[in-house]
């Protein structure tokens, strides 16, 4: 299930390599950071014809999008704005070889290595080899108290990082060594780590806190929520097309990829999520369960001797997705299956109910709903789990127009619906140059 690949001076550095069958896969913010992604959006740039920029750019923000089944990046030149120089993701989700390949399309590229940080180096050393970022923006999916807002990377917080990685096993990992990587190879940047949960600071406490002894409660045992950069990213780019008194709505964020949440956002501020104390919380994911009955740990213990290792492996790595269909954690798989194949179907349909029980659940945190957002690589791309989802929520007044759904529009509600329900595509990494310009000025 899991690789290791060494690099030089970092030691063992994980990376997922799951053991799958069926086919690999192929790709307290302040609130003015997220609207200024927007306002400042550049010309989209690419790189240049034969592959490589030699000559030095000044002004380069580079983000660093480190997910449970991708590595994306996107280097940005920052002037008046954010102008796209190069964007691509690396699939870290199959069991093949890893490819690389770049927004706006383009032949995947295959890697010579399995190691996605070695692989992402390689790649912007043979394509960008003068360079010098000024700053280099990561995400960082971390729960841990010292740290909301978007900071410097000091060794005090790597450290800290480190010695956590475990309660974010599909990301800090990952995410610390690429870090202390890029640290090394531009080290005359800014290097800012931007934390997931920081966006849902704004929940109130029924929202946050566990129903469990307050001496538990004492050590910091509470719900963080996750997806909070690409949150908050949604309610800027909402302000940019809709407008200001549609992002200041009751919005619903249907974050739906290989991990999935649901948001529930007013006057532009995190009010509920679905994501918990861990990114394992919620609902059902790619190879994560989502919220369980609290019983079943006892009863695994019982039953099966089960210990705390085995039960955390179990609810990150062999369940959602994956655990219900038995051969698949990615969608497009099931839902190519799902005709003839009686288990994919069940993993769709428990999928897509679980998604609408808690957008009804995230309604009912703001008492109503004006738009509903869908993101993410199954949010963006998938129509059947859009209709799947939408289908019985018509009670809130989400109505959805099958065309427009099919043809993955930006507003795929029906004209009449009470509910403006939209297509978003998730932008991660434009959020982290974002945060990433705040530091430069
Ligand atoms: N066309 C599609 N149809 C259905 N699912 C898709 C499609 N494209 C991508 N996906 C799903 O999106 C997932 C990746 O989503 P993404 O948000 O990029 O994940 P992450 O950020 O966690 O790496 C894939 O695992 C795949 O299941
Ligand atoms: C928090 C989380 O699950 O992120 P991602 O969906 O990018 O893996
Ligand atoms: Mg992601």
């Amino acid at each position: 299930m899991v690789g290791l690949c060494h690099l030089a001076g970092v030691g063992m550095v994980l990376f997922r390599r799951p053991a799958e069958r069926g086919r690999a896969g192929t790709g307290t913010v302040a609130a003015p950071a997220g609207r200024r992604a927007h306002a400042e959006r550049g010309m989209s740039g690419a790189i240049p014809k034969g592959g490589r920029m030699s000559r030095a750019i000044d002004n380069l923000i580079l983000a660093i999008n480190a997910g449970s089944s991708s590595l994306k990046f996107s280097l940005y030149r920052h002037a008046a704005g954010l102008a796209a120089v190069a964007e691509g993701a690396i699939d870290t989700s199959g069991s093949g070889q890893l490819t690389l390949t770049l927004r706006g399309g383009g032949a995947p590229e295959t890697g010579a290595t399995s190691c996605a940080v070695t692989f992402l180096t390689g790649w912007l050393d043979a394509h960008f080899p003068a360079i010098a970022p000024r700053a280099v923006s990561h995400r960082v999916v971390s729960t841990h108290p010292d740290f909301a807002a978007p900071a410097i990377v000091t060794a005090g917080m790597l450290a800290s990082l480190r010695a956590t990685s475990d309660s974010a096993s599909d990301h800090l990992p990952l995410q610390t060594a690429l870090i202390e990587t890029l640290q090394r190879r531009y080290p005359s940047a800014l290097h800012v780590a931007c934390f997931d949960s920081g966006f849902h600071a704004t929940m109130p406490a029924a929202a946050s806190m566990l129903p469990i002894p307050r001496r538990l409660q004492a050590l910091g045992l509470k719900r963080h929520g996750f997806h909070g950069i690409s949150c908050d990213y949604v309610v800027g780019e909402l302000a940019r097309v809709a407008g200001h008194k549609a992002a200041q709505g009751k919005l619903v964020v249907a974050h739906l990829g290989s991990g999935s949440s649901i948001t529930a956002i007013e006057q532009g501020r995190s009010r509920d999520t679905t994501m918990g104390l861990s990114p394992a919380g919620g609902i059902m994911m790619a190879r994560r369960s989502g919220d369980l009955d609290p019983a079943l740990a006892w009863e695994l213990a019982r039953r099966e001797g089960m210990d705390a290792d085995a039960f955390h492996h179990l609810v990150n790595h062999e369940s959602g997705l994956l655990g219900v269909s038995g051969t698949s954690a990615d969608m497009r798989t099931l839902l190519d299956r799902q005709a003839t194949d009686a288990h994919a179907a069940e993993a769709v349909t428990l999928f897509c109910y679980h998604a609408r029980k808690a957008i009804c659940a995230m309604a009912g945190a703001i008492d109503g709903l004006d738009t509903l957002v869908f993101t993410g690589g199954i949010g963006e791309h998938a129509a059947p789990v859009r209709e799947q989802v939408c289908a019985g929520l018509s009670h809130l007044g989400v109505v959805l127009d099958p065309a427009r759904n099919a043809a993955h529009a930006a507003v795929i509600s029906a004209p009449a619906a009470r509910v403006r329900v939209r297509v978003m595509p998730a932008d991660e990494q434009r959020m982290l140059a974002t945060y990433a310009q705040a530091h430069l000025t």
